[in-house]
């Protein structure tokens, strides 16, 4: 065979990284969607008299099925075993079908008046939609984890993880900062609660922000079918020269290989512990700098949009540092530690000047570049490639217990740390603010947690050779 015929479709740098700009397409609309609602804290307050503890229920409902029905990991094991064409149309069908519920429910605030197993009706439908997106965002991500590994393994593989989180992470930012304008600019007459009571009145459509992340989902699916034809052709030019078909079909006694290796709870502890204390945080963070920095509702988003904007850049640097250069552990154990640097600050109850947050939270984007580059190409190097699909669903459900407990955790903590808010929201006099101390040091908590379990995971990488330290590209 000559050497021109051995050379198969990821061969080609245009074939790859399109494949790669078409499925980002897909998860940047998903980024979208989860964190849209998070600069509407205050709004939904105060059009729906959502407490804290309201939000805390909606936002942990991202896991509820991922977490206690086990989709994600059934998603991992559709994934290893129906491939990634059956599994990432079903995914992003799951979201848009999940947004549409949401959509749904926040568009209906009369069920406001309903309780639902001890919670409002409202925020009950709409963490229900919530809960179902949740799992298609979730098992999207693994899908496209698994893509990126078919078509860049011993190429820029850590670069076209970062490139496609820098993507993801753009739609993390506009879900930061377009949601209240988006609002504003369609407000109108509809029914909200004011003391217990619904009214018709003038007011910010909270709906509108959903509508047109639901639009970018619906956008998200059709291309997902334009990745298909390409998988096909590439799976075609790989049976030609013989290149796939010697790794070895999934078991199901291969999750018990997965779950009996050590370096695999150490990236997944530290997965949950790192995630964790960012993700939850980015619900919360347009709050904070309204109640902490005292700024204007209409410009909170702005600084947390910062987060995810230094990602974009940071992101695909650091993975093309891992891929030259290795030293993954120690990425991962760096950000760890600008993780409990940055809340420890974020709680303490002084330097309340807005330049604090922004600095802060551009620290916490270096952290956020850091870690998701060097941990997700570290997987691969622990776990087969044939067991990755559950691997990453695996690690996955474990974070998503943080992604769910997390979110209701703060909410329940600052309800309960500021009783004065509740009582005057009850009585519809003035609301005082929230003191966020108690939920950053939460954050902070996690943080250094996640130092020791990074510290462990370069130990044990040492004694078993991971190469978690040495770089991607193979010469
Ligand atoms: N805001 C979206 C949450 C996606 C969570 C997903 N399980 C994940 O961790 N993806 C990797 C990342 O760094 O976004």
């Amino acid at each position: 065979m000559t050497e021109a015929l051995r050379l198969t479709l990821r061969d080609s740098k245009a074939a790859r990284w399109g494949a790669l700009g078409i499925i980002s397409i897909t998860m940047f609309a998903g980024y979208f969607l989860t964190d849209v609602m998070s600069p509407l804290k205050p709004m939904l307050e105060s059009e729906f008299a959502w407490s804290s503890t309201n939000y805390g229920i909606f936002t942990s409902a991202y896991g509820w099925l991922n977490v206690f029905f086990g989709m994600l990991i059934f998603g991992g094991i559709i994934l290893d075993k129906m491939g990634v064409r059956f599994t990432g149309i079903m995914s992003s069908g799951i979201m848009v079908l999940g947004a549409g519920i949401k959509y749904w429910a926040i568009t209906n605030p009369t069920l406001v008046t309903d309780t639902t197993f001890g919670i409002h009706t409202h925020v009950f439908m709409a963490a229900v939609g919530f809960a179902i997106f949740g799992v298609g965002v979730e098992i999207a991500g693994i899908t496209v984890s698994k893509i990126i590994v078919k078509w860049f393994k011993g190429n820029e593989m850590a670069l076209a993880m970062g490139m496609q989180m820098a993507v993801a992470r753009l739609g993390t930012m506009l879900a930061i900062a377009a949601p209240v304008p988006l609002a504003t600019y369609f407000s109108s007459v509809h029914t909200q609660v004011v003391n217990g009571e619904l009214v018709e009145k003038m007011g910010p459509s909270v709906s509108a922000p959903i509508a047109f992340a639901f639009v970018l989902l619906v956008i998200g699916f059709i291309t997902f079918f334009i990745y298909v034809s390409m998988d096909k052709k590439l799976d075609a030019s790989l049976a030609e020269s013989n290149g796939t078909d010697s790794e070895e079909p999934f078991k199901f006694s291969d999750i018990g290989r997965i779950v009996t290796n050590k370096g695999f709870w150490l990236i997944a502890v530290l997965c949950v512990l790192f995630y964790s204390s960012v993700f939850p945080f980015i619900k919360y963070a347009s709050d904070l700098m309204v109640n902490k920095y005292g700024l204007d509702q209409n410009l909170a988003g702005i600084i947390p949009s910062l987060l995810p904007l230094g990602t974009l850049f940071l992101t695909p640097l650091f993975g093309g540092v891992y891929d030259k250069k290795g030293k993954g552990a120690t990425m991962m154990i760096i950000g760890a530690v600008l993780i409990l640097l940055v809340h420890s600050v974020f709680s303490l109850p002084i330097l309340n000047y807005w330049f604090v947050a922004v600095v802060l939270v551009i620290i916490l984007g270096i952290a956020l570049s850091l870690v998701p580059s060097a941990m997700w190409p570290s997987v691969p190097k622990i776990i087969p490639e044939n067991q990755l699909g559950t691997a990453f669903s695996l690690i996955f459900w474990i974070q998503n217990w943080g992604l769910m407990g997390i979110p209701l955790l703060i909410g329940y903590v600052l309800d309960q740390s500021n009783p004065e808010v509740a009582l005057a929201k009850a009585n519809g006099t003035a609301v005082p603010l929230y003191d966020y101390t108690n939920p950053m040091l939460i954050f902070a908590g996690l943080g250094l947690l996640a130092i020791i379990v990074g510290m462990l995971l370069k130990m044990e990488d040492k004694k078993k050779g991971y190469g978690l330290e040495l770089p991607n590209i193979q010469k």
